[in-house]
């Protein structure tokens, strides 16, 4: 039995990170975790693309995707049910556009966009209980490296 599967390894990759600013205080702290992860695996280099907020990231993430620059691309956003009406539209369409960047350009795009029902939840996967910013990193590191395989 042949097993494949990508490492952890960081030199030699470009990584691109979308990140929207909607519930900040989350997704400051994710983007953290995942600079952090990437800066201790040894990536070269990592581009960070601010955008409004989760809704906005697909169409970020696929120009990065698309750019040919990046061997993935990590999305960061916070999706907070809470006072939200159109908390399931945002996610649902975030999720869906998310896939589809990186199956259109077949470059990984990870989907590093936490739903929520409150802040606190937030909270708890930002940094308090666990940084899942940090282990969306792990995929994105995962995934190129397991790309670089497949080719
Ligand atoms: O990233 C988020 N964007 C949200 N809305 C903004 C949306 O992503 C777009 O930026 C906006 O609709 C403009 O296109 C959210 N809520 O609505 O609650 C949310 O929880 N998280």
């Amino acid at each position: 039995v042949r097993v494949v599967e990508g490492e952890f390894m960081g030199e030699n990759l470009r990584i691109g990170v979308v990140v929207a600013r909607f519930n900040d205080l989350l997704t400051d702290e994710l983007l953290s975790g995942a600079l952090d992860c990437f800066e201790r695996h040894g990536v070269e280099r990592v581009d960070v693309v601010k955008v409004p907020g989760s809704f906005e990231i697909p169409l970020a993430a696929k120009k990065l995707a698309e750019s040919g620059k990046y061997d993935a691309v990590l999305a960061l956003g916070a999706v907070v049910r809470g006072e939200t009406k159109h908390f399931d539209l945002v996610a649902n369409e975030v999720a869906k556009g998310v896939a589809n960047a990186s199956l259109q350009t077949g470059v990984p795009v990870i989907f590093g966009v936490i739903t929520v029902e409150d802040e606190l939840q937030g909270l708890n996967r930002a940094g308090i209980k666990s940084n899942k910013g940090f282990e969306y990193a792990m995929a994105a590191l995962e995934m190129a490296n397991l790309m670089k395989k497949l080719k």
